[in-house]
């Protein structure tokens, strides 16, 4: 049985770039018992990602960019490989990353494929992230990509699909997003996952 949930107070904590709110709210259980809780809830809006694959040529396209947040909590260097990505602002999560493609790797695409919504960090982050893989072609290319301005700096990486997904195990991608594109990729059969000899 689900609980009831009656939100009784919503306090912002701090606006700054993104929101960070407190909610208190009564939660009843399955004995009928209820409780007042607590709960912090970080809202920086909603994403979408997509892993952009070459059947033909067996390849994906990948950005790496500098993460304040692993910075400072174990990546030495702070830059991350990810599938691109970018939050919705007013669009539709379609549109948004056709957008967020272009900007970020320079590719103009056609066809998109939702495969799934995911709450990444359920605990502590409101935002929905909506997955999306789309094949790219040579010919697409409209510009280098790298993100809006200077403040974005993005690298554009093209990566051998087996090469991709082995820098998982390496260790030289961990990003929750990146990692399950990559392994839907395989599991559907939508790149070959080939070892190397
Ligand atoms: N000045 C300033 N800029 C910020 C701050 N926080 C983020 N930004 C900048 O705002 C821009 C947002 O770029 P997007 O491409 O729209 O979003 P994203 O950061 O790539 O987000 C994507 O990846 C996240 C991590 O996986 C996802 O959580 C998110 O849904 C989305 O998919 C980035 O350049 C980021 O550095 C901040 O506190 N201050
Ligand atoms: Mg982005």
């Amino acid at each position: 049985m689900n609980p009831t949930i009656k939100i009784l107070q919503k306090e912002t904590l701090s606006n700054n770039w993104y929101t960070l709110y407190k909610y208190t709210y009564t939660i009843t259980g399955r004995n009928g018992q209820q409780l007042t809780q607590s709960r912090e809830a970080y809202d920086r809006g909603n994403g979408a990602t997509i892993l952009l694959y070459n059947k033909a040529a067996q390849t994906v396209i990948l950005t790496r960019q500098f993460r304040l947040p692993t910075f400072v909590n174990g990546n030495e260097t702070g830059m991350m490989i990810e599938t691109c990505a970018g939050l919705l602002d007013l669009d539709n999560p379609e549109d948004c990353i056709r957008r967020e493609t272009e900007e970020e790797t320079g590719y103009r695409i056609s066809d998109v494929r939702k495969v799934f919504e995911v709450y990444m960090s359920p605990g502590s982050v409101t935002e929905i992230l909506y997955f999306f893989v789309g094949e790219y072609t040579l010919d697409q290319k409209v510009n280098d990509g790298g993100g809006v301005d200077e403040h974005e700096n993005i690298d554009v990486l093209e990566l051998d699909f087996s090469e991709a997904f082995d820098m998982i195990a390496r260790g030289e991608i961990r990003d929750a997003k990146t990692i399950m594109l990559l392994q839907h990729a395989r599991i559907n059969n939508i790149l070959t996952y080939r070892r190397p000899r």
